[in-house]
């Protein structure tokens, strides 16, 4: 079982380390806890606070440190020589792990004040993080006030948040993620859109940097819970110390504590307290609760609606109509590289299928994506164009099969304009926010299993994901799942209730094609 350590301050109504420790236990994630503070406080205010001496501090973290944490959350400290015990205690820790060549992911919630408004950090311990604590910290969590404080920047909307980001990490900080739940959206207040900026390239499997907002529901008469920005930074920590990368922890985050708002539950003192759903073998949150997002402020204005699968055009108004009949399901679908095979897989009864061609001027294939469109029209089969959108577009294709990267360069209001469904890549959480907010015909999960056909740096992602996403997707989105699907695979992902698997390999690079794409086929008929 993973192992985190929580460092915080107590807080007897719903918020600090007692929360921290809830949202462990919640996650299946062993923490220990040290105290650096207590406080006595509700929604009404902070009646009382002591942080504790540096030498308590200091022997709490003492008794501990035999075994290294590769994961430290940190909450309240409250003054400059709690700074100095925990700066010292990741110091030495990381020492620990250097032999395992790693450093511990630190996420440190900054908590400057209660959310009923009473300081709890001293300015000398505020300028002590700054200096000492800052550069040690992997991922730092203010809300729009905090990062005011630190900064001494004012924000009243999206670009001064950025501005004040970008003032952090020219600070020192590496990843930040500032929380906009204090920030209303002059253009849209249903919503709070988080900020994260990332400039380590330790935030995702690629290595990259990468900056996005994270747009969520803001549920109506629950802007008071409290232990929200705790339970976040907790949640992220946990999410990490189960082998989540950064941002992909955010994400899992953010959901889960929306889930817990908006499920969120009244005490006697007329306080709202986080619940999360109840769960056990799905996703701890629904559909609902999985933030979108976006790469650009802009963005965050814009709906989309693309054609579903299996729509028919009403031949009076021109309107698209969703077709539920077969109910979404996409069923056996080949991923093809040339319009030869894509003559003789239709004929077998294939009814949808992806013309994949890869690295090719537009030109040269043109001809190709035309015929193809037209045998696909003669036969009624779903035809997606993989990356050739502008070309599916000017033909009319039936749909579009487009991965992450494209989507930074396709002009997806001109695709949904056009009547062609999208179908989109995803490959983990982060991806699957992204995807949520273009709001696309179909999803495709990948790699379910391991793949010769494409090289990435996913892991597989197995079965019981695919149960998971279906549950979670499942009800508003047709699902495909890709990555080396074969027979018995195909026979297994059934049982999970998605309703499409495609493949390359399985069927164009098998001996007995025909024999290959029957069996398939046969195998879920009754999908
Ligand atoms: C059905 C389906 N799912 C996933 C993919 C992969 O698409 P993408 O991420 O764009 O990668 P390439 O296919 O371009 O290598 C797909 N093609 N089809
Ligand atoms: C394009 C792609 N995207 C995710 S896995 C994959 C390759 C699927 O090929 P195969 O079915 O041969 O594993």
């Amino acid at each position: 079982m993973s192992k985190i350590l929580l460092i915080g301050g107590t807080d007897p109504s719903g918020a600090g380390l007692q929360t921290d420790w809830q949202v462990a236990h919640y996650l299946g994630v062993n923490a220990s806890s040290v105290v650096s503070a207590v406080t006595s406080q509700n929604s009404e205010g902070v009646f009382d606070q002591g942080v504790l001496a540096y030498s308590q501090i200091k022997s709490q973290l003492d008794s501990i440190k035999s075994e290294p944490f590769t994961v430290i959350k940190i909450g309240m400290l409250g003054n400059a020589d709690a700074v100095k015990a925990v700066v010292e205690f990741i110091a030495s820790n990381n020492q620990l792990l250097k032999s395992k060549h790693r450093k511990a992911f630190v996420i440190a919630d900054p908590v400057l004040a209660s959310s009923s408004g009473g300081a709890l950090m001293d300015e000398a311990g505020k300028q002590a993080f700054l200096s000492d604590l800052l550069p040690l910290i992997t991922l730092i969590t203010p809300n729009s006030d905090e990062l005011e404080s630190l900064t001494g920047i004012s924000i009243s909307n999206e670009q001064d948040l950025a501005t004040a980001a970008q003032q952090l990490i020219t600070l020192g900080a590496k990843n930040v993620l500032v929380k906009g739940g204090h920030l209303y959206n002059a253009n849209d207040t249903n919503q709070s859109n988080d900020l994260f900026v990332s400039v380590d390239g330790s935030a995702n499997i690629k290595g990259e940097e990468e900056s996005f907002y994270l747009s969520g529901e803001r549920w109506k008469n629950r802007s008071n819970v409290r232990g929200t920005g705790c339970s976040l930074a907790t949640a992220i920590a946990c999410q990490l110390s189960l082998g989540f990368p950064l941002n992909d922890s955010i994400v899992y985050a953010k959901a889960l504590i929306s889930n817990g708002i908006r499920n969120a539950s009244l005490t006697e003192n007329n306080q709202y307290k986080l619940q999360f759903s109840h769960y056990d073998t799905h996703h701890p949150f629904e559909l609902m609760d999985m933030p979108k997002l976006v790469k650009h402020a802009e963005m965050l204005s814009k709906n989309f609606n693309f054609a579903c699968c299996d729509a028919v055009s009403d031949s009076n108004s021109g309107n698209i109509i969703c077709n539920k009949e077969p109910n979404n399901k996409l069923g056996i679908y080949p991923v093809v590289d040339s319009l030869e095979w894509l003559q003789k897989l239709i004929p077998l009864g294939i009814k949808t299928i992806q013309l994949r061609i890869k690295d090719q001027h537009p030109d040269d294939v043109e001809e190709d994506i035309i015929a193809a469109i037209k045998l696909a029209k003669k036969y009624n089969v779903r035809l997606f164009i993989n990356d050739y959108w502008q070309l599916a577009v000017k033909h009319q294709a039936y749909g579009i099969h487009l991965g992450q990267e494209d989507l930074d360069d396709a002009d997806m209001a001109s695709i949904a304009q056009s009547g062609c469904r999208l179908g989109v890549s995803t490959h983990s959480y982060t991806e699957v926010a992204r995807t949520l907010a273009i709001n696309p015909s179909y999803i495709a999960l990948g790699p379910i299993y391991e793949t010769t056909s494409k090289i990435m740096p996913w892991i597989p992602q197995g079965v019981t994901a695919v149960e998971k996403w279906v549950n979670l997707l499942g009800k508003q989105f047709p699902l495909v799942a890709i990555g080396g699907i074969n027979y018995q695979r195909a026979a297994a992902l059934k049982q999970t209730g998605i309703g499409s698997v495609a493949m390359i390999s399985a069927i164009i690079k098998t001996e007995n094609y025909e024999l290959a794409t029957e069996e398939l086929l046969e195998l879920w008929e009754d999908v």
